[in-house]
């Protein structure tokens, strides 16, 4: 299943949610929507399932079957933003009910059902209501409601909310076994970490529009980001000075003894060094490959900062 998105609009009254969007997702391919709250990845994903109507543009699939401009139930796997189980149902019962308005027969329904739960340690809870879940297991048991049928697509806003670390990395490679399985994946999400490692590629949004998109490397090049490096010194951070001319573009405050400093591609790592060497006493220094959490903090995290921030700010300064 190929996503194309040509030229999405929307716009709510006086908000413009989602400004001229267009991308293209691959069969197989596991592709991140990621942006600041507001940024318009609800509002796209919606259209994209064909619950919301663009103003203008179009979205089309292709399958082997053809192309078409909406997707069948039972193709999709939806995970919304708004969980919207039947609380007063028990949770066996939900995800039948579930499969079987996507075209599954009742028997296959349950034999689906009580596999996933199994795998997500919720088969002892299957005839306890939903409403007796926590907030991680009820969102363990939308996300198997969400793939019980094996749709081709999968779009899925903010699966690893509310889940622990433990279930977020089960989560996490349950969507690789997926892929490896012919599964298309579209999702949205704030885990910077979990989307580096998952995602083939990343489509970075802000206020509506595109702002960068591609895989890591391609993230990476286009954000003249080299590396990020933490500096902490045996007391507190003495006045950074000169740090520019050796290719930092950024400061953030890590603690009062440390400080995390973005260094551009053409970054000179002996000046910054020897600048380093002689500002302080060193405790220690860390260097690691730019991440896309430095990426999209860059990108669309903050307005380079004034010198009045430079005395305030705890997220960062532009040097
Ligand atoms: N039904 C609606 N009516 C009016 N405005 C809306 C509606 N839905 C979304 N918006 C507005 O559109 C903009 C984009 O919202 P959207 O929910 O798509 O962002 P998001 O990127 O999913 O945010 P979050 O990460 O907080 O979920 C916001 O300014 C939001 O207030």
């Amino acid at each position: 299943m190929i996503l194309d998105v040509e030229k999405i609009h929307k716009q709510y009254a006086s908000v413009l949610a989602v400004n001229e969007l267009s991308f293209q997702v691959q069969e197989s391919e596991i592709f991140a929507l990621l942006g600041p709250n507001g940024a318009g990845k609800t509002s796209s994903v919606r259209m994209l399932i064909g619950l919301t109507s663009p103003d203008r543009g179009h979205v089309r699939y292709h399958s082997r079957q053809g192309e078409k401009p909406v997707i069948t139930p039972a193709e999709l796997g939806y995970l919304p933003e708004e969980r919207g189980l039947y609380q007063d149902q028990k949770i066996i019962d939900v995800l039948i009910y579930l499969a079987q308005l996507r075209g599954m027969t009742r028997r296959d329904a349950k034999a689906e059902a009580e596999k996933w739960l199994k795998r997500f340690a919720l088969e002892d809870r299957q005839q306890e209501k939903v409403s007796t879940l926590s907030k991680g297991n009820q969102q363990k048991v939308q996300l198997i409601a969400s793939l019980l049928h094996k749709p081709r697509m999968l779009v899925l806003d903010e699966p690893f909310s509310g889940l622990d670390p433990i279930n977020q990395e089960m989560v996490l490679e349950l969507m690789r076994e997926l892929k490896r399985e012919g599964t298309t994946i579209l999702l949205s999400a704030h885990q910077m970490a979990l989307i580096e490692r998952l995602a083939d590629r990343i489509l970075l949004m802000s206020k509506g529009s595109r702002v960068q998109l591609g895989d890591m490397k391609a993230l990476r090049e286009s954000s003249g980001l080299s590396l990020a490096v933490t500096v902490e010194y045996q007391s507190n951070v003495p006045a950074l000075d000169n740090l520019r001319e050796a290719g930092v573009l950024e400061v953030r405050q890590e603690s009062d003894s440390a400080r995390k400093l973005i260094l551009s591609h053409q970054a000179d790592l002996n000046r910054l060094l020897s600048h380093l060497g002689e500002s302080g006493p060193l405790k220690h220094i860390h260097s690691e490959a730019i991440s896309l959490h430095d990426i999209y903090l860059r990108a669309v995290g903050h307005q380079p900062a004034t010198e009045v921030q430079k005395e305030a700010s705890s997220e960062g300064v532009a040097v």
